[in-house]
């Protein structure tokens, strides 16, 4: 039997001498890789702590002592400590582990928000809570990232816990010196010094009033234990800066010098080749490939990342104008009031964000940009559902919370090719801001259009004028579905595509005034989603015909994969057709005076007469 498969709970690590210790670490390091080339996931950063985790619950008494995972995509081995090595056999699939910390999961896990930089903040406000309990007998312990710590939220919390009063608080700062990328900037220089471990005046840590204790080799368990035992007895807001390396012990990782294999995907772990075929261009590289060509012609172009520079696409701008390209690090705020800094300056910046990260910066994008009618486009990438990584990363409520911004364009491109064309039309607007948002994965084939009216692409028409189907973004595959079901059932639809959906396209009042029902369909949150807003728009233009939207109900969705999860939301066309058959299934109003009108012709002439908009 292996050690590991004696481990049950932090208590039987503190029974183990140093030399089983290590070879614990080498059979947690085999089973990482092992179970993480299986199924993905951030394989990289969890290697990088096994003996980092296992010193700290051997000093610490989790879950009396509270051990906080900024991020928490590097808690696989405090899963594996924890009793759920079984579990990992599902790692964030349907039903099985989260890839994160989850309180549902085990006692020992308090914060499942992936999003950078909060663990000071809940550790400050836990020391406090344990304070205000007159709760002396427990320890706070926030592990922190070098490039958590670019995150300007790990600042505020630093000032308060530096200047507040003293209480057991330990932070322990894991510096592999990497994000996915390695971290820049004047603190990543700062760290660097203190790694040097030359004598000097007192690093910034001590400046701000806190106790250092570092740096600590993050390989050593008898190292990191004398240094976390020392900082549990100081019993005051102490760093413990701890120097680890990003994907140690597997030459897949070690060797990968874009990321050290933070997020992977399943591969074979002997050659690190991936499982599964690709599933052709990826909306991600689309967008990358076609901002280097807008950046050839548009000198003024500038990328900005937060420090996901490779997962956004970005790669081939900065191999092609290296200038060009920001990496701000984990700073979606800063990026985006830096963006309209720039604009100001006459420069037009492209600022990529995980749809789920744009959240942060809602206030530098209304206040910084929109206010002051910037032109910044904002390209969200894994919007809508994305799944395996659970609640805190679907990219589902950007066209919810952003559409109140006023000025704010926002486009939803079905494929590869509107994405090039709506990025292009993006970066020529000069009015105010732009966003285009689209999912995680592949492009799918091109869907192209059969006909246009003042920017609406009509994609499908049949029957009569029963059902006008308003296909938002990517999901326009599962729209064309829905027609066809309802067409087997003698019911007619059109289907439609707006590409800008914000602000409303004024062609869709004249389009639904002809049909008996029109629904939405939208990968984002149904409430205050693009469909809310065109049901807004129809009601103001005296529109009669019903609307019903389609998109995400109000919960925080399980991890699963991207189709289990919108399955799981009913944006299946088999659902949807059936709301729709059941919302039409009365009498057909006769709403064209007895003649079977044929659409598109009176779309042309109404277009040409009234709106002098372009018709293809
Ligand atoms: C607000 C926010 N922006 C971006 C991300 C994406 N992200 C996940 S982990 C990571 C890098 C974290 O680096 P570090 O804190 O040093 O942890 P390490 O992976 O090196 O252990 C990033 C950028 C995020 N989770 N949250
Ligand atoms: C933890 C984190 O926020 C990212 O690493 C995220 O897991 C990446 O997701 P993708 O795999 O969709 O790039
Ligand atoms: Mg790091």
């Amino acid at each position: 039997m292996s050690l590991l498969e004696t481990v049950h709970g932090p208590e039987r690590l503190r029974e183990l001498s140093a030399e089983e210790l290590d070879t614990l670490a080498a059979e947690i390091r085999a089973f990482l890789v092992e179970r993480v080339c299986a199924t993905g996931g951030h394989l990289g950063p969890n290697l990088g702590v096994v003996e980092l985790t296992l010193a700290l619950h051997r000093v610490f008494d989790s879950p009396r002592d509270r051990l906080l995972w900024d991020t928490g995509h590097q808690s696989y081995v405090h899963k594996i400590v924890t009793g759920r090595a079984a579990g990992f056999d599902k790692l964030r699939r349907r039903g099985g582990l989260s890839g994160y910390p989850n309180p549902a999961e085990s006692e020992h896990d308090f914060v499942e928000n992936s999003h950078a930089s909060t663990a000071l903040s809940y550790a400050d406000g836990l020391a406090r809570a344990d304070a205000h309990h007159g709760r002396t007998d427990r320890a706070v312990v926030a592990v922190i990232g070098d490039g958590a710590m670019t995150g300007g939220m790990a600042w505020e919390a630093l000032n308060n816990i530096a200047g507040g009063p003293d209480r057991p608080l330990v932070i322990v700062l894991n510096d592999n010196q990497r994000s996915y990328a390695p971290t820049q900037g004047g603190f990543a220089d700062h760290l660097g010094e203190l790694r040097s471990g030359q004598p000097g005046p007192p690093g910034l840590f001590e400046q701000l009033g806190l106790a250092y204790l570092g740096p600590v080799d993050g390989h050593d368990v008898t190292a990191l234990e004398v240094a976390l035992r020392r900082a549990r007895e100081l019993r005051r807001p102490v760093v413990v800066h701890v120097v680890t390396e990003k994907g140690r012990g597997f030459p897949v990782t070690e060797r990968n010098e874009l990321d050290r294999g933070h997020a992977v995907k399943p591969m074979d772990p002997a050659t690190g080749r991936p499982l599964k075929s690709s599933a052709g261009p990826s909306f991600t590289s689309v967008f990358g490939r076609e901002l280097v060509r807008i950046a050839e012609r548009r000198p003024d172009v500038v990328a900005i990342t937060a420090a996901m520079l490779e997962p956004t696409g970005l790669l081939p701008m900065q191999q092609r104008f290296p200038q060009r390209v920001v990496d701000v690090g984990i700073a979606e705020q800063h990026a985006v009031t830096m963006a309209a800094g720039l604009s100001l300056g006459g420069v037009h910046p492209v600022v990529a964000i995980y749809s789920t990260f744009v959240n942060r910066a809602f206030d530098q994008l209304l206040m910084d940009v929109a206010l002051h009618r910037r032109a910044v486009t904002f390209v969200l990438d894994r919007s809508g559902v994305t799944g395996d990584d659970g609640p805190s990363h679907n990219g589902m409520w950007d066209m919810s919370v952003l559409q109140v911004v006023p000025g704010l364009r926002i486009a939803a491109p079905r494929d590869g090719t509107r994405l090039a064309e709506l990025l292009a039309e993006a970066v020529e607007w000069e009015e105010g801001p732009t966003l285009v948002r689209f999912p995680k994965g592949p492009t799918g084939e091109d869907i192209p259009a059969r006909s246009t009216f003042a920017g609406t692409d009509v994609l499908h028409r049949a029957g009569p004028l029963d059902v006008l189907i308003v296909s938002v973004g990517a999901l326009a595959p599962v729209a064309l579905q829905v027609a066809e079901v309802l067409w087997a059932q003698g019911i007619g639809a059109t289907v439609v595509d707006p590409r800008w959906v914000t602000p409303v396209n004024p062609t869709l009042a004249d389009m639904a005034r002809r049909h008996r029902l029109a629904i939405t369909v939208e990968d984002n949150s149904r409430m205050g989603g693009v469909g809310s807003t065109i049901a807004q728009f129809l009601r103001d233009e005296g529109v009669r015909t019903p609307l019903r939207e389609f998109g995400i109900p109000r919960r925080f969705l399980q991890h699963g994969s991207r189709a289990e999860v919108l399955s799981g939301c009913g944006l299946t066309a088999q659902e949807i057709a059936r709301a729709v058959v059941e919302e039409i299934s009365g009498p057909a109003e006769d709403r064209t005076g007895g003649e079977a009108i044929d659409f598109e012709r009176e779309m042309a002439r109404l277009i040409d007469r009234e709106r002098g908009g372009e018709t293809r």
